[in-house]
């Protein structure tokens, strides 16, 4: 549990929800796009250009003619050009209503990063400070024993202190779930000083509940990462798509605006050689008209064109998000794995191994391969630890973890269970050829070549193993392996017992 990374995910966390929703406030105000099209003014200049052709319909010449088929040609580009920024207004409402429905689910299902934050509060609240309580509670619990063990007559005050010392540490402990819950209770029994034998199994409990409070916390932040990364994805997509389709019919728009430009100046040209001047300027003021129609729909397509390259950027700061969001799930995978490795030996430690024999019971239940699990337990350790001291005690203990990790199978598995034992479990084995491997890692620890103050020092191991049998239960099976152990010490240690 270093609580330091932990300090550091969350504010990476609480980084990425605050850039979330930046780009979601961002989408809450989007320009409105149906403002882009004046509709009526378009339809009535094109009205009285039409009007002006059919009225000069008399004078009948080609030129009039070609103007007019030219106006029925303008009047469908026109259309099509309407239709194309209606298209576009749609999409882009649509898109935006997606991309806030992804906003809001965001915010209303576990997922919503307002809900990660007050996670990330209370993580960050109780993450801060686990390890600083996890020792205290080993203090008090040292305390508890000691207050059992002593005839003291203080122990009375003792208890009480110990009991108001118990309360206040429970207070700071903020976790939310069936933990939260059963501190709660605890912290109700407080209020009343506890019989003295009641307290080390109750500082006991509070160091499990406080793991599993841990566990049960970074479970809730992996599973919010994961709807996160989904949510991200989906807007991620919109956001794309948006950007695509938008810059299609943006380049469609440029090309029609370049085409009503050039028939516009087809018509100028055909009209050069007309006589009529009164048609001539009226024909003229109406094509500056269109012309700057025209002008004013380059604006609007320059605004689409802003719009387009607004997408693009939201679409990247989603990716980058994103991108963000699985930097800091893999960083959570990594510190998960952490909470199961046993900090001296860099092996699993006993919660790991608990977790591995769940999943391993579980699939023996199921296809019935053999299993067996074997408690391994180092000879007079204590002696080792009084002659060299402790630093050589550590050292010894990591050599043979090392040791054994390296002698089994991939598919076995060992871990520290506490102190100076180890447990492991063989996989797919029968009881025939049982006592080969486990010969072997009693053989590979005792010719690890120890040297302490000088001194060549052998250390062997003692060990109990059994196969989990019809009806058996992980705790049947344990105790059997246990009792094993136990045989094998008596019989003179440096051997193997499988029951
Ligand atoms: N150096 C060191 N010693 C440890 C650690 N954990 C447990 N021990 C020591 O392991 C020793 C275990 O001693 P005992 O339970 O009496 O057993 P033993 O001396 O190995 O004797 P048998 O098991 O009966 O062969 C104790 O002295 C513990 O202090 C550790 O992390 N580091």
């Amino acid at each position: 549990m270093k609580n330091l990374d932990d300090q550091l995910m969350l504010k990476e966390l609480a980084s990425v929800i605050a850039r979330l929703e930046a780009v979601l406030t961002g989408l809450k105000n989007p320009e409105a796009p149906s403002t882009l099209i004046d509709e009526p003014a378009t339809s009535g200049l094109l009205s009285q250009w039409q009007k002006l052709f059919y009225a000069s319909r008399a004078t009948s010449d080609n030129s009039v003619h070609y103007a007019a088929h030219l106006s029925d040609e303008f009047e469908q580009q026109l259309l099509r050009l309407q239709n194309s920024h209606h298209k576009l207004t749609r999409l882009y409402q649509h898109r935006h209503d997606k991309l806030r429905e992804a906003a809001s689910t965001l915010y209303e299902s576990g997922a919503c990063p307002t809900q990660g934050q007050e996670l990330c509060h209370a993580i960050q609240q109780g993450g801060a400070s686990h390890q600083e309580q996890l020792g205290k509670l080993l203090d008090l619990y040292q305390t508890a024993l000691d207050i059992l063990i002593t005839e003291d007559k203080q122990h009375e005050a003792q208890q009480l202190q110990l009991c108001s010392r118990l309360q206040q540490l429970v207070q700071e402990l903020h976790f939310s779930g069936p933990v939260g819950q059963e501190l709660t209770k605890i912290r109700r029994q407080l209020l009343h000083t506890l019989p003295r034998e009641e307290l080390p199994k109750l500082c006991v409990r509070l160091i499990d509940l406080t793991i599993e409070g841990i566990r049960y916390e970074r479970k809730n932040t992996k599973q919010f990462l994961a709807k996160l990364d989904t949510r991200l994805e989906n807007a991620h997509h919109y956001a794309k798509h948006t950007h695509d389709d938008g810059h299609t019919l943006y380049e469609a728009h440029r090309q029609q605006s370049g085409h009503i430009s050039h028939e516009l100046s087809n018509i100028e040209q055909h009209l050069a050689g007309q006589q009529d001047k009164k048609l001539l300027a009226t024909i003229a003021q109406h094509t500056n008209n269109i012309k700057q129609i025209l002008s004013h729909n380059e604006h609007l397509v320059a605004n689409e064109q802003r719009l387009v390259s607004r997408m693009a950027e939201m679409a990247k700061q989603i990716a980058d998000i994103k991108k963000e969001a699985n930097h800091f799930q893999q960083q959570l995978h990594a510190q998960n794995d952490k909470l199961f490795i046993d900090s001296l030996t860099q092996i699993y430690n006993r919660a790991g191994m608990d977790q591995r024999l769940e999943l391993e019971y579980r699939q023996w239940l199921r296809d019935g391969h053999p299993l067996c699990i074997a408690l391994l337990d180092i000879d007079y350790f204590k002696g080792i630890n009084d002659k060299y001291g402790h630093l050589a005690g550590d050292k010894a203990l990591r050599m043979i973890a090392r040791t054994l990790q390296k002698t089994l199978r991939e598919s076995d598995f060992v871990a520290r269970f506490g102190g100076e034992e180890f447990t492991v479990l063989l996989k797919n084995i029968d009881r025939d050829n049982l006592d080969t491997p486990l010969q072997k890692l009693r053989e590979q620890v005792k010719s690890i070549p120890f040297r302490f103050k000088e001194q060549a020092v052998t250390i062997t191991i003692s060990v109990g193993a059994t196969l989990f049998l019809t009806g058996d239960s992980i705790n049947s099976a344990f105790e059997r392996a246990d009792q094993a152990l136990y045989q094998a010490k008596h019989a003179g240690r440096d051997q193997i017992v499988i029951n």
